[in-house]
């Protein structure tokens, strides 16, 4: 036996030393070839187009050894500084166009939306791992794409969005009496929230712990995903003529090949029960519902219906988590704000009347606090990369099929012309204004056809956990959620001296998010507490048809 295995074992290193000396570097001969056959096909592409300026080119070197891989957005926006609110560079072999204004951002990519809503090929993350199943790859004048997001459109929408909020609601009682139990561990409790509404949404299943094995599993497909759409990671995303080698040496489809298979079977474990669950008559409210009660109308296959569903959790989780992150750096650093936001708070909700959702329209302070943060600190900086369908001009400027086009959010937001001293965190930016464009800005969920479809789910979420008021059969007045239970105060070093988080630095990836930050969340009154804690046992009653057995 011991033979045996010393054989195979010598055998394996031996073909892998085999790989090693004589392969590779056979490979790496070839994929040079390809690297220099596409970029004369690029140069003759080219000819005498006029493209939007930008740094110095040269025939053979692209601009990618000029752009940091931690907030690459930062280099675009000096960029834009230099050579205007259009800019191109060059990645490997294909153009790339960033839009530092409201201005172009709105001409290109919302009033041309029917040709620049496309991505960019992604072959890793897009083609081999995901076989084009998730919609975000997928191309905007696609069929497929059109159904996708009609299918999103249908669970999402302002009206859609309108079921979820009383899963919301209960869901941030849970989460306020979280944080009076654990404030220090507001991050995850956060998460979990932002977990539990997204996943509800898509298979109407909540969430009751991060350790679950479903968000285990999940974490696995996303953190895959994640690595595999970095920039920079695979070669043959910036030179795609690598495809021409033979399909067993092309190194990037080894991994991601084996990962799909897991994903898929994953994706398609979760739509089943839920099928099994509307059989049995129990199925919760959700898109999984309502996509299966009509599966004859999707005309999709079962595997991209199993995709979809999974979409609400691949968007909405870490983004709504660092969205409340962000509202609350920006809380910690401005008092002023806080005070002012819980005034007006507890002016609408008063001591006269139980509240309701039309609030809403009477919190404008804290709706442009919350839009104002996201200016402030965008947390996805080059929203998501679109791609256009066709050849077109801008301003007399030629921008080829094909290529990848970012709204700068970053820029946008930094605009002085639009955001007088942006660095400034100033609310009443967004109330003194009329310009619509501002009135309701949504930069910060993207552009045109692709804009998220989560976006009132998002905002929802945001306001509730901030500022949901709770009726309660005990106490004379209602209260609110966040910022009526809690101060928010910074954590004191040892000297007494409060610790804030530095807002200019970040952590980033493919988006931005703070970096981890003491804070110090105080109960405002014991009766606070008392009827947190009550309202948190009534939610977690309510909450029961939404858990499945594990
Ligand atoms: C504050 C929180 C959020 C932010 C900042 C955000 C931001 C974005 C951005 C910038 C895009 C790309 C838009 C573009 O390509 O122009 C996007 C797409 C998307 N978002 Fe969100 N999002 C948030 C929350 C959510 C939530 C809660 C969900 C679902 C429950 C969601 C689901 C999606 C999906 C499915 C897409 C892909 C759309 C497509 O490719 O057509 N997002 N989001």
């Amino acid at each position: 036996m011991d033979n045996t295995r010393t054989k195979h074992t010598y055998a394996a290193s031996y073909s892998k030393a085999l790989l090693a000396d004589e392969v590779l570097p056979a490979v790496a001969l070839a994929s040079l070839v390809v690297i220099v056959l596409e970029l004369i096909i690029w140069s003759l592409k080219r000819g005498t187009k006029k493209f939007p300026p930008g740094p110095p080119r040269h025939v053979l070197r692209d601009h990618s050894h000029l752009i940091p891989t931690e907030e690459p957005w930062k280099k675009f926006h000096e960029w834009h500084q230099h050579y205007g609110p259009v800019i191109s560079f060059k990645i490997g072999s294909g153009l790339v166009i960033s839009l530092g204004t409201v201005k172009a951002a709105y001409e290109l990519l919302d009033k041309r939306s029917d040709i620049y809503s496309g991505r960019p090929r992604s072959i890793v993350g897009g083609e081999i791992l995901s076989g084009m199943n998730r919609g975000a790859f997928q191309q905007g004048h696609s069929k497929r794409f059109k159904n996708w997001r009609s299918l999103m459109t249908a669970g999402m929408n302002p009206t859609a969005a309108q079921q979820y909020r009383p899963l919301q609601d209960l869901e941030s009682t849970i989460l306020i009496r979280d944080l009076l139990r654990e404030p220090d561990k507001y991050k995850d409790f956060m998460a979990r929230y932002a977990m539990s509404v997204a996943f509800s949404i898509g298979y109407g299943r909540r969430i009751k712990s991060l350790d679950s094995d479903v968000v285990l599993g999940n974490k696995d497909a996303e953190s895959f995903l994640g690595r595999m759409c970095l920039p920079g990671q695979y070669a043959v995303e910036s030179w795609p003529s690598l495809l021409w080698l033979p399909k067993s040496v092309q190194w990037f489809r080894w991994t991601a090949e084996r990962q799909r298979k897991r994903d898929e079977k994953f994706y398609m474990s979760l739509m089943r029960q839920v099928e099994k669950q509307i059989a049995d008559g129990t199925a919760m409210p959700s898109m999984a519902l309502n996509a299966l009660s009509k599966v004859d109308q999707l005309d999709m296959t079962p595997i991209q219906t199993a995709y979809a569903l999974s979409s609400p959790w691949a968007g909405g989780v870490d983004t709504t988590t660092v969205a409340l992150e962000i509202v609350l750096m920006a809380l910690l650093l401005h008092p002023d704000v806080v005070k002012h936001c819980q005034a007006e708070v507890d002016d609408v909700t008063g001591r006269s009347r139980l509240p309701t959702f039309s609030d809403e329209s009477r919190l404008p302070y804290l709706k442009a606090v919350i839009k104002e943060a996201h200016r402030w600190h965008p947390e996805a900086p080059l929203a998501f990369a679109h791609a256009n369908s066709q050849d077109d001009v801008y301003e007399g400027m030629f921008i080829p099929k094909g290529t990848t086009i970012y709204g700068n959010v970053y820029t946008i937001c930094r605009d002085p012309d639009t955001f007088p001293d942006p660095d400034h965190f100033r609310p009443e930016r967004f109330l003194e204004t009329t310009d619509p464009r501002l009135v309701n800005f949504t930069r910060l969920f993207g552009f045109g056809r692709r804009i998220c479809p989560g976006q009132h789910i998002a905002m929802a979420s945001q306001l509730i956990v901030l500022a949901k008021s709770h009726a309660s059969f005990f106490l004379l007045y209602p209260y609110s959620s966040l910022l009526a239970t809690f101060n928010i105060c910074p954590v004191k070093d040892e000297n007494g001296k409060p610790i804030l988080p530095d807002p200019t630095v970040g952590s980033t990836g493919l988006a931005w998010k703070p970096l981890p930050y003491p804070l110090a969340l105080v109960s405002r009154n014991a009766d606070i507490v008392d009827v947190a804690m009550r309202e948190a046992e009534n939610a977690d009653e309510q909450l029961k048809g939404w858990l499945w057995a594990d």
